[in-house]
């Protein structure tokens, strides 16, 4: 048996086993949408619609509280926890916020970011408990299944990238990984040319991010940063399939053979939802480019970085103080 053909048939046992499928905007395989947009569709995920339907329902609950309430579990250090419209500014550049943040309207999401491993959730669960029963389990159901989901899609990408199959599913790797779930609201109307925007251009900075909405079109990508003008295309989205979009570190991994998207939020006065899973390794683990991502041609482009220092770089730059929102609480 050939190197070529044992590859193949572990791919086709893994999506056996979970009945995986990846697909892109072009119904091609996940391995050209890899290298092309970064960003593709999977289906037969097996996360149930129940699981899905709990998820967003407790959502939707969250926001719905009294900002009172939601300040209670303002987010802490590690930044998990409430974080109120306007906190986010990916784009600083070309969003408004860094301008004069009180007369944006619409506003930046609202969001709630709960991690299982190394987070708050718990407490975040504790806390909601007596106002939100069921959302702490709700979460916690979510979050197991998206991992299970990400952890056999890593296997599909390792193979696309000539690694074992359990190279990135490894304990070194996932063995203690850094995960966040992020319970998204949007509301109002974006206006690029002023800068608004539900959330403005960035790419993830993780592995991958596992990507739920409620079906409200919003989500854009643009696949060449450097175009002039930029093209932005916007990603429909598919009853039933989740949206998988690879982060910076899978870009470094594989020496930019395999895309971190430029992508953003734009939104046409209507509330949107979205649950964005983030899955990083292990904190102490460096990502550097892979043996066979390189050669003497094709040397690293990207420096070697422990996985925690780059999360930690990447966040403070997209985050504003908190106090620039305390006027709006
Ligand atoms: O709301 C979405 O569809 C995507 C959100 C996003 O890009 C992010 O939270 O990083
Ligand atoms: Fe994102």
């Amino acid at each position: 048996m050939n190197e070529m053909e044992t590859k193949t048939q572990v791919e086709d046992s893994i999506i056996q086993e979970s009945l995986l499928t990846c697909i892109d905007l072009a119904n091609s395989d996940h391995q050209s949408a890899c290298l092309d947009s970064g960003l593709f569709y999977v289906i037969n995920h097996g996360i149930s619609e129940e699981v899905m339907d709990k998820a967003f329902e407790q959502s939707k609950n969250f926001f719905a509280l009294p900002l009172e309430e939601k300040m209670k579990v303002l987010k802490n250090e590690k930044h998990r926890g409430y974080t109120p419209f306007y906190d986010q500014i990916p784009d600083p550049e070309n969003q408004g916020i860094t301008k004069k943040v009180t007369t944006l309207d619409p506003k930046f999401p609202e969001m709630i970011l709960s991690g299982i491993i190394h987070s708050m959730a718990p407490t975040l669960g504790l806390i909601l408990a007596n106002v939100l029963p069921g959302w702490r389990e709700a979460m916690e159901k979510y979050h197991q299944e998206a991992l299970r989901v990400c952890k056999a899609i890593a296997k599909l990408l390792a193979l696309a990238l000539d690694m074992d199959a359990d190279y990135f599913d490894s304990p070194e790797m996932l063995g203690k990984p850094i995960t966040t779930l992020r319970l998204l609201h949007y509301e109002g109307k974006s206006d690029p040319s002023k800068g608004i925007y539900g959330t403005g251009a960035h790419s993830d900075y993780g592995m991958m991010t596992l990507i739920a909405t409620d079906g409200v079109l919003g989500l854009q990508i643009c696949k060449d940063r450097n175009a002039k003008p930029q093209k932005w295309e916007y990603v429909p989205s598919i009853e039933g399939a989740l949206v998988v979009n690879l982060g910076d570190m899978m870009q470094c991994w594989s020496n930019g053979l395999f895309r971190s998207t430029m992508h953003r939020v734009i939104l046409n006065d209507q509330n949107r939802y979205s649950i964005p899973f983030f899955l990083e390794p292990n904190h102490d683990c460096i990502i550097e480019c892979l043996p066979t991502c390189q050669s003497e041609s094709n040397l690293p482009k990207y420096p070697a970085i422990k996985c925690s220092t780059y999360i930690t770089q990447r966040y403070e730059e997209v985050h504003a103080n908190f106090r620039s929102y305390e006027k709006h609480a």
